[in-house]
C-alpha cells in the first residue's frame, strides 16, 4: 500500500484575495468562476473599509465556498477570532509574529466554532524555527507571505520561503501569498502547498473570472 504524506493527501485550493473590489464585484466574480475559487478571502483592506459585512454577504450568497477573514490578528486572539467566526468566516488569519498566547486564543476560538486558522508569516525572520513551533500549536495553514510593500524589491522569494516551510511542517499545510501570478503559479504549485493565494492577478485582470479559472487549471 502506498502511504500518502499530509502534503499529498489533499487538493490544492485557490484562494482569491478580494482586497480592492466592491462587494457587488466580488459576488459577480464568484458567480462566474463556477467552482474555480475554493476560498474567498475578504482581504484586510476590505475589512478595514466594511468590517465583517462582506464576510456575512459572501457566505450567504455562496455557502459552498469557504470564506477567509484576513483579519491579520495580532492581539486579543480569541476575542477577535470569535467576531470573525460569528460573522460566518470559515478561516481566520493571525500573524505568526504574534505571541504564542494570541495564536493559542485563535486556535481555541476556531475549535469552538468549527473553523480553521491560517497563520500569516509576514515579517517572520526565522521562517523554519517559527513554522516548527506553530506546527505544534494546532493551526491549519502556515502561509508564507511576500508583503505587498516589498513585492518587486527582491527581498523575498516566495518559492524559496515555501520550500523552507514545507520542509519542516508535519501537521499544518503550507500556503503561499504575495504577488502570485500566472507566470509564477506553476513552480509554486509544484511544491504542493495546501493553498495558493492570488489577489491582484485576479482582481486587476481584464476578466477576473477567466483569470481565476486559468489559475485553478494550473493547480490541477
Ligand atoms: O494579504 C494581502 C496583502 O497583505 C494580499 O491579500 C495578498 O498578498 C494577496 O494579494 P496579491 O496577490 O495581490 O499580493
Amino acid at each position: 500500500m502506498q502511504v500518502q504524506t499530509h502534503k499529498e493527501e489533499c487538493i490544492m485550493k485557490l484562494q482569491a484575495a478580494l482586497d480592492t473590489l466592491t462587494l457587488e464585484e466580488c459576488l459577480a466574480l464568484l458567480d462566474h468562476t463556477k467552482g474555480a475559487v475554493d476560498i474567498a478571502e475578504v482581504g484586510t483592506p476590505f475589512i478595514i473599509e466594511c468590517g465583517m459585512e462582506p464576510v456575512r454577504a459572501i457566505k450567504a450568497a455562496h455557502p459552498e465556498i469557504e470564506v477567509l477573514a484576513d483579519a491579520k490578528i495580532m492581539d486579543a486572539g480569541e476575542f477577535e477570532a470569535d467576531k470573525c467566526f460569528e460573522a460566518g468566516a470559515d478561516i481566520v488569519t493571525v500573524l505568526g509574529v504574534s505571541y504564542d498566547e494570541t495564536i493559542e486564543g485563535v486556535v481555541r476560538s476556531a475549535k469552538t466554532h468549527g473553523g480553521q486558522v491560517m497563520v500569516d508569516m509576514i515579517g517572520v525572520m526565522d521562517l523554519a524555527a517559527r513554522a516548527r513551533e506553530l506546527d505544534k500549536m494546532g493551526v491549519d495553514y502556515i502561509c508564507v507571505h511576500t508583503a505587498f510593500d516589498i513585492q518587486g524589491t527582491g527581498q523575498k522569494d516566495p518559492l524559496e520561503d515555501l520550500k523552507v516551510v514545507n520542509a519542516v511542517i508535519e501537521n499544518a499545510r503550507a500556503a503561499v501569498a504575495g504577488g502570485v501570478k500566472l507566470a509564477t503559479v506553476d513552480a509554486i504549485a509544484a511544491e504542493k502547498p495546501g493553498v495558493i493565494v492570488v489577489g491582484g492577478a485576479i482582481c486587476n485582470a481584464d476578466d477576473p473570472a477567466v483569470m481565476a479559472t486559468a489559475m485553478k487549471e494550473r493547480m490541477k
